[in-house]
């Protein structure tokens, strides 16, 4: 098999990519930074099943939309074939409406949405002509709930959920290609350190506390599982997180009433120049540990 991971240098995909390397599969590493990307590499030989050759580091900037064409053929020349393109690149956001430039909306968009739409734009022809392959994009909860905050993230990842479950119904007729969206919780990475702040050019940059984030390797496990078994969507994610997309999913009225609760809090911590969410998930979890 060969899969095609974006945003492999870190995180989510990095470790996604470690556990593949386990079972064997050639792969596709994307990110902009090739250094971080060699890195992985190298650590996917160390660890993994894998030769040189069945590596590739294809360097590539989702919001470069220009380059996704000439990426993809690049890919089908060395391995003749993509069997999984995962979704996986993105940007989280960490401001409030009314403080942020319209530029980190469009950013959001062009990256988590439109940037996954161009990619797999070039790679579906491909999959319809082999009528089979399968197309795992990264979502999140936040693309099924709203957060306060993450106004901007939230719009992309529900315009990605949108659209993935509009094309695995234009393809009906090709029942070999899988369109799964993974919609994780929390998880352990660089994601908020990396979201965007009020304007484009400021990223949140600090590190923030984990220990209430789901363990990265546990995410990826049941990513992997979920896209062995063909699942179209898949919510990955502990209580209290689980609970609160269930409400928003069965009981809105009382998802929108708590979450204005909780919101007021995550908004507090956010103004004191708090992690946003820490202080009292720290304290649910003192609890119930
Ligand atoms: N960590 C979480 O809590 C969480 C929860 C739900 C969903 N997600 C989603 O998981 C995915 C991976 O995020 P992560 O948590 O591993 O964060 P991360 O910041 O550790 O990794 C993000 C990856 O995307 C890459 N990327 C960013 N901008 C890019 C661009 N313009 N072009 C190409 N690559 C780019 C980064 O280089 C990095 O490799 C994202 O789509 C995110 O929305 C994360």
């Amino acid at each position: 098999m060969v899969v095609w991971v974006t945003g492999a240098s870190s995180g989510i995909g990095e470790e996604l990519v470690y556990q593949l390397s386990k079972l064997g599969v050639s792969l596709v590493l994307s990110a902009r930074r090739v250094q971080e990307l060699e890195r992985v590499k190298r650590r996917c030989l160390e660890n993994g099943n894998l030769k040189d050759k069945d590596i590739l580091v294809l360097p590539l900037d989702l919001t470069d939309r220009s380059s996704h064409e000439a990426a993809t053929k690049m890919v089908l020349q060395e391995f003749g074939k993509i069997d999984i393109l995962v979704n996986n690149a993105g940007r989280s956001q960490r401001s409030l409406f009314v403080e942020t430039s319209l530029d980190v909306y469009k950013e959001l968009i062009e990256l988590n949405y439109l940037g996954t739409l161009s990619l797999t734009m070039c790679v579906l022809p491909h999959m319809i002509e082999r009528k089979q392959g399968k197309i795992v994009t990264v979502n999140s909860l936040l693309g099924i709930i709203s957060a306060p905050l993450s106004s901007g993230y939230c719009a992309s990842k529900h315009a990605l959920r949108g659209f993935f479950n509009c094309l695995r119904t234009e393809l009906a007729t090709y029942p070999g290609i899988v369109v799964s969206n993974i919609c994780p919780g929390p998880v352990q990475s660089n994601i908020v350190k990396n979201a965007l702040s009020e304007e484009v050019t400021k990223s949140v940059g600090i590190d923030v506390a984990q220990s209430h984030k789901m363990a990265t390797s546990r995410c990826v496990r049941l990513m992997l599982i979920s896209m062995a078994n063909d699942l179209k969507e898949v919510w990955i994610a502990d209580h209290p997180f689980l609970l609160i997309a269930y409400l928003w999913q069965y009981m809105p009225t009382w998802a929108w009433w708590l979450t204005n609760i909780l919101g007021k809090k995550r908004i507090e911590n956010f103004k004191k120049g708090l992690d946003a969410d820490a202080s009292y998930f720290k304290t649910w979890k003192t609890k119930h540990d």
